[in-house]
């Protein structure tokens, strides 16, 4: 029997996310501050087998194998380094899809660490690996090292910043709304041609009431996709406002959406928000100075 490795791919969410330009080729800077999660996350069990290429099966039954990530992050490593062994992945899909949380880039980034540990000779360096992983998704190379950071560029550019939430219960709500990403970004660019949405160091109390009602108490956290997802789900602008009932130190949308992280100094409050979404029929999912954490709901 061969050896049966399990690897574990969490997710990610922006406590700060700032769009700030647009390039020619249509992809968006961004300004935003990552952090990995241990929960929700998914697990992909990997072995290696005779002859060569990748046998992929999914408990996800809407995400069919050939659109599957991992195999183009396969074929991709293959092309880029010859390194194409007979590997067998079951995905267990754990993290909801176009939540906002990373799941498609987190599972290619753990899927290409593994590939490149064992591809001897063959392997990459560091930098080369990261600019592969870009080529499958702006917010893979964060999962290659998944530690807190500051990213800019389009996804590339990786600052290490201490970011201690070990006070935190950082709890994940996860209403069942696909946002798709690339819809976000082209929905933001409309709205800011007309106006509507601005960069965040462009807002002023005058030209935002949002600001006007944040500035005397800063946000903690931002997300410049609010406005331009809440605009068209206004059901997630409620769930936002359920969660602030619970008093939470702050919260925020994670990415494009339609997941929220909540930052709960008090575990009672986390819990009581952690049942109340869950009576309205969203998973959540908390954490704790990087460890999942139950809650009794
Ligand atoms: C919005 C963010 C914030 O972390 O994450 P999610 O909400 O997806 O988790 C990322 O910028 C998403 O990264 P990722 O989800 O990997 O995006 P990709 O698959 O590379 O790109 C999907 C589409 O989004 C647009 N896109 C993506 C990244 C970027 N910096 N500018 C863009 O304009 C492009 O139209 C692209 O075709
Ligand atoms: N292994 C995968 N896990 C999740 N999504 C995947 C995967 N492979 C391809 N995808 C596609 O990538 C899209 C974005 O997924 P995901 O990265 O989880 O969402 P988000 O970009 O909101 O963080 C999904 O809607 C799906 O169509």
């Amino acid at each position: 029997m061969s050896t049966v490795w399990k690897l574990r791919a969490g997710c990610k969410v922006n406590l700060y996310l700032d769009i700030v330009g647009v390039r020619e080729d249509g992809y968006h800077e961004i300004e935003s501050l990552f952090y990995p999660l241990p929960a929700p996350c998914d697990i992909l069990d990997v072995h290696l087998s005779d002859g060569q290429g990748l046998r992929l099966s999914c408990t996800a039954s809407d995400l069919g194998t050939e659109e599957n990530i991992l195999s183009r992050a396969y074929q991709r490593f293959a092309e880029t380094t010859g390194f194409a062994p007979g590997v067998s992945v079951h995905l267990h899909k754990n993290i909801p899809m176009g939540a906002g949380l990373g799941g498609g880039s987190s599972d290619a980034a753990a899927f290409l660490s593994w590939l490149n540990a064992r591809a001897g000779d063959h392997a990459l360096a560091r930098g080369d690996l990261a600019g592969l992983a870009l080529t499958l998704g702006a917010d893979v190379p964060f999962f290659l090292g998944n530690a807190p950071a500051w990213v800019t560029g389009i996804g590339e550019k990786l600052e290490p910043v201490a970011c201690d939430l070990a006070d935190y219960t950082l709890l994940v709500v996860c209403p069942a709304v696909h946002v798709n990403t690339r819809w976000a970004y082209r929905r933001w660019d409309e709205m800011r041609a007309n106006g509507s949405v601005r960069p965040r160091k462009e807002l002023t109390p005058e030209n935002s009431p949002i600001m006007s009602l944040c500035f005397t108490k800063p946000p903690k956290l931002w997300n410049g996709f609010e406005e331009v997802v809440f605009h068209e789900f206004p059901a997630l602008y409620e769930v936002k406002k359920q969660i602030l009932n619970h008093f939470p130190d702050a919260c925020v949308m994670s990415g494009s959406g339609s997941s929220f992280v909540a930052l709960f100094s008090s575990v009672e409050c986390a819990n009581r928000c952690a049942g109340a979404m869950r009576a309205m029929g969203h998973a959540c999912h908390a954490s704790r100075s990087g460890e999942p954490l139950g809650l009794n709901s």
